[in-house]
């Protein structure tokens, strides 16, 4: 086997426990159903990273709301953003007049959020906000809000509870700093 290939060997430290992301959603949950109430939001999942998050947030949210799903990728299979975003697969729903709320697992330069509140406002949504469950504020390059975050986290690489390495470790089920041998293993191979 391959040394990285098992996910209880590539975790340096844990940055948020399994409980830690549960209180997350359900605060955030609770925040939701407040100001969502009545709007039956169409709630937008950025794959691939979101999906984790996504399934436990709305299951803290007692609001009617549609499901939808956007990939857009500017990472690739590296750990620095390519800053290029190409939507890779689109939504289904037209979203048109409707409030949408996008669901990221992180928020790191702000490009793909940008990117993703653009294309949606452009397409004539009446509003369009985001919950994240990080929120990498030191690494922002542009000007993006994040509506709704779980947590700040510092300029570290974070896998785990949806994040990658390589498309690997999204299973964890909790939010780790990778070993710095497992990123040499890889890095400028
Ligand atoms: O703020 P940014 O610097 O744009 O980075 C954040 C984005 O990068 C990651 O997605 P990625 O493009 O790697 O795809 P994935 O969700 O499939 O992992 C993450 O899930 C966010 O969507
Ligand atoms: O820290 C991170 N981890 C995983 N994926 C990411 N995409 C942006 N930042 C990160
Ligand atoms: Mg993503």
């Amino acid at each position: 086997m391959v040394k990285g290939d098992n996910i209880n060997d590539i975790i340096d430290h844990k940055l948020f426990s399994e409980d830690d992301i549960h209180e997350m959603c359900v605060r955030l949950g609770a925040q939701l159903t407040k100001d969502y109430a009545g709007k039956r939001p169409l709630v937008v999942g950025a794959l691939k990273g979101a999906i984790y998050f996504l399934t436990d947030l709305t299951r803290q949210m007692d609001v009617a709301h549609q499901l939808d799903f956007l990939d857009v990728s500017s990472y690739g299979d590296g750990f620095e953003s390519t800053g290029k975003i190409k939507v890779v697969t689109d939504l289904a729903a037209d979203v048109k007049d409707r409030d949408v709320l996008i669901i990221e697992d992180i928020v790191d330069t702000g490009l793909t959020l940008k990117f993703m509140k653009d294309l949606i406002k452009k397409r004539g949504a009446k509003s369009v906000k985001c919950c994240a469950m990080l929120n990498k504020e030191a690494r922002r390059n542009v000007d993006v809000d994040v509506d709704y975050f779980g947590s700040k986290v510092g300029n570290e690489f974070v896998v785990g509870y949806g994040l990658d390495f390589l498309n690997m470790y999204r299973n964890l089920p909790y939010v780790g700093v990778l070993k710095p041998e497992v990123i040499q293993k890889y890095v400028n191979k």
